[in-house]
């Protein structure tokens, strides 16, 4: 007995200072364990057996720009239509009736209507400008219309811009000449400066070159010249363009001959480099327009070759180019020589900038 309390110390002495030797627990990994597990298959319950629920409703979520997660109703719309198309089909099977293709058509146009008109949050789109009238035409509108063209204004109480020739207020006359001129389209400073040139305001228009710039002052310059009885001898002219080479000037001429010669409006170019009495002769002759450069003009002015006793519009083209030509001393002369009360604005907050530096030197 004492033997074997002495080996039960021994054992217990031994585990507490060398471990103990019992035999590991042996663990199965699940993978193992239910390696040969097996269920039948009214038992998945993963998916809906019943056939009815198994293409539940879809959500679409839409992610990107312009949408935040949500569902796309005009799918759902589609999908609607289509089904109600096939519940029509169905029907018309079952009571015999003929197809009526006209009922599928206003089907199919009612819902096509309803889906354009309709945006992915079920709110209702407006159409683009150029699919709406003048008269449907809203705020926004135009200011979408401007940014699609880079137009910009600064002034007060601005005309809107014109979308086409045909919505210009130009008289038949000229929109004829334009047409005949090949220009299908306005470019946009003829779209904001036209507007403003036919209003009687006075203007700063700038754009890029080849942009069109010239068209848009003649074009409202002949518009006001058509309603003037025509010019008697040397008493012309009604219109003075200003410019500051005699290539431009010339330029500028062609571009005015285009439409000039459908309303029998007389042009003449009194530019540097050529005889002054040969352009002294057709300015006696009469005309409604003068084409000039400044240094030049002076000349006819002083030789009394051209009165501007009748003048009430004038175009500086590239006012800019002028100052920096050194052109200002000349320029405030022609316009001096015009009646003062033609060039006085209604307003003064009106005043062109450039007119205001030439007035004042
Ligand atoms: N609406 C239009 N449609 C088609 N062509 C046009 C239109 N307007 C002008 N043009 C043509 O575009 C060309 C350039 O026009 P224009 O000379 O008036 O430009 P600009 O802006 O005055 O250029 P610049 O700064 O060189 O004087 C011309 O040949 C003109 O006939």
């Amino acid at each position: 007995m004492a033997e074997r309390e002495r080996e039960k110390e021994l054992e217990a002495i031994k585990e507490q200072y060398l471990g103990c030797k019992k035999p590991k627990k042996q663990v199965i990994k699940p993978s193992e364990k239910f390696r040969s597990f097996d269920w039948e298959n009214t038992e998945d319950t993963s998916r809906d057996m019943n056939t009815l629920y198994q293409s539940p409703h879809e959500a679409r979520p839409l992610f990107g720009r312009g949408f935040v997660a949500g569902m796309d109703r005009r799918e759902q719309k589609k999908a609607a239509a289509q089904l109600e198309k096939k519940i029509r089909a169905e029907l018309r099977h079952r009571t015999g009736a003929e197809d009526r293709v006209e009922d599928d058509d206003l089907v199919d146009k009612k819902n096509a209507a309803a889906a354009d008109s309709y945006d992915t949050f079920d709110m209702r789109v407006d159409r683009h400008w150029s699919e709406k009238s003048l008269a449907e035409m809203t705020e926004r509108d135009w200011r979408i219309f401007r940014e699609d063209f880079s137009i910009s204004y600064k002034g007060s109480r601005v005309p809107r811009p014109m979308r086409s020739w045909s919505e210009s207020k130009l008289g038949s006359e000229l929109l004829l000449a334009v047409e005949r001129a090949g220009y299908r389209k306005p470019s946009p400073i003829q779209m904001a400066a036209i507007p403003l040139g036919l209003s009687q305001r006075d203007v700063i228009g700038i754009a890029e070159t080849g942009s069109g710039k010239t068209a848009a002052f003649v074009l409202p310059m002949m518009s006001y010249i058509a309603h003037l009885p025509p010019i008697k001898d040397e008493n012309g002219p009604y219109a003075v363009v200003l410019a500051p080479t005699r290539e431009l000037a010339q330029q500028i001429e062609e571009e005015a001959v285009k439409f000039a010669n459908h309303l029998g409006i007389r042009v003449v170019s009194v530019v540097g480099g050529q005889q002054i009495e040969g352009q002294a002769l057709k300015l006696k002759q009469g005309c409604e327009i003068v084409i000039a450069t400044p240094g030049r003009l002076l000349d006819c002015l002083e030789s009394r070759y051209a009165v501007l006793n009748q003048c009430n519009y004038v175009v500086l083209d590239e006012a800019d180019r002028m100052i920096d030509m050194g052109f200002e001393p000349q320029v405030a002369a022609v316009l001096d020589a015009m009646p003062s009360s033609n060039l006085k604005p209604e307003n003064e907050d009106e005043v062109l900038d450039e007119r205001r530096i030439y007035r004042t030197t």
